[in-house]
């Protein structure tokens, strides 16, 4: 039998929504350094579910649709409210809250392609407002209801805080949504669609790539990598805190990919934006951190940093509270968790691949209480 470690290498599925060839990343055929520049996040959303851009009323009434969806029922509320807050980690909380939100969606067992796309336009608009609510509610305050005459990076930044963001923040919060939409078959994304592929529901497939997302080698990397930036705390203690994890073979969290080789395209775009917003905060110290470490990673280890690296001091600039940033990359990766469900519904066989047995050969059944 041949084994990949890890499936690297292995081509699971054909897909049309996003590509990575030759360290290029591209949505549906567009340059995500061209969507990074120009594009609305609603406008992306658009695209990896329907495979083409949207023209301007089509996305006028895409944002109007998400605006409408995006309140979450009372009981949501007040089963965050139940958590022990404190205690609970938010994205244990959005895993729980999205499980949640299925029962009270009566279409959440009707298999039809409409049916399918209503709860993926349900789920992204609800995304956000679940994640602000639950870090609202854990500070002792009451849920901020959405608006609609925001747009989806406004809004969340809206819901967060209780005050309408400034255009800055916007801007570098829709850029992050749209560099973060999808990937490909990252470990989130492979989850969601092994879950559908057995014909499970919308809810059960994101629910359980909330799940995969959490882990420190995927989505929950940005959060460690925050963690570390102030553990380090000045530029002067990069070097030592640095070599002595080299050193003792540790992972520094931000670094490496299983597909780019030769640098993940994200991350150029975050650098930017981390430079950019930690000198408007008076705080150029956590982008001078980050510039020092991918200096001794990369001449070291020759590992260039990936798209979780310079999104935790872009977020920390934005104000962010550390334990956030992956439930925001689960809002944004929620686009592309939900295009490839509805792609998997579209074309499905159950994803069942084999595993080289190496345990012990034939044994003799012992009785128990022959056994000692
Ligand atoms: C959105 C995302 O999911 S992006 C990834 C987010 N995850 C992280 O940032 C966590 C840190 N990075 C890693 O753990 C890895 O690079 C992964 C999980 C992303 C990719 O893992 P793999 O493809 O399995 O690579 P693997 O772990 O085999 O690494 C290959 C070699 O590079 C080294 N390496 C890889 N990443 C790192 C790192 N971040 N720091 C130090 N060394 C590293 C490994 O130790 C290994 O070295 P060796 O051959 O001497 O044993
Ligand atoms: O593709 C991967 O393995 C991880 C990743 O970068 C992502 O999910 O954005």
């Amino acid at each position: 039998m041949n084994t990949a470690r890890g499936l690297e290498g292995v081509v699971a599925a054909t897909s049309s929504i996003s590509s990575i060839i030759d360290d290029k990343l591209t949505y549906v055929g567009y340059d995500i350094d061209d969507l990074a520049e120009n594009a609305l996040f609603e406008e992306v959303v658009f695209l990896l579910w329907h495979r083409r851009l949207p023209k301007k009323q089509e996305l006028e009434d895409f944002k109007k649709l998400l605006a409408e969806n995006a309140p979450i029922p009372k009981e949501l509320i007040d089963h965050l409210k139940s958590y022990p807050n404190q205690k609970v980690h938010p994205m244990a909380a959005l895993r729980t809250a999205v499980s949640f939100l299925g029962l009270f969606d009566d279409e959440a067992d009707v298999f039809t392609k409409e049916a399918n796309y209503n709860k993926a336009v349900r789920l992204q608009a609800k995304i956000p407002t679940i994640v602000a609510a639950f870090s609202r509610i854990r500070k002792g305050l009451e849920p901020v209801e959405p608006r609609k005459d925001l747009n989806f990076a406004a809004n969340f930044l809206y819901m967060l805080n209780g005050e309408e963001p400034d255009q800055v923040a916007v801007e570098a919060f829709n850029k992050a949504l749209v560099l973060h939409a999808d990937h490909e078959l990252n470990a989130s994304t492979f989850t969601a669609r092994v879950c559908v592929a057995t014909l499970s529901d919308v809810y059960s497939g994101v629910t359980s790539a909330i799940s995969a997302l959490k882990g420190p080698l995927h989505g929950g990397a940005n959060e460690q990598v925050m963690k570390m930036l102030m553990e380090i705390g000045s530029v002067e203690n990069v070097e030592p805190y640095i070599r002595k994890k080299l050193a003792n073979k540790e992972k520094i969290m931000g670094f490496g990919h299983r597909v780019y080789r030769n640098g993940d395209p994200r991350a150029k775009h975050l650098k930017k934006m981390s430079e950019k917003l930690t000198k408007l905060t008076g705080e150029p110290k956590w982008y001078d951190i980050s510039t020092k470490i991918e200096s001794i990673v990369t001449a070291e280890k020759n590992i260039p940093p990936n798209v979780d690296f310079y999104s935790a001091s872009v977020y920390h600039s934005l104000g962010i509270e550390h334990d956030l940033f992956t439930p925001i990359f689960a809002i944004s990766r929620m686009s592309g968790w939900l295009a490839h469900i509805l792609e998997q519904y579209e074309n499905n066989r159950l994803i069942r691949p084999r595993a080289e047995y190496v345990g012990p050969g034939k044994q003799t059944y012992v009785k128990l209480e022959d056994r000692g």
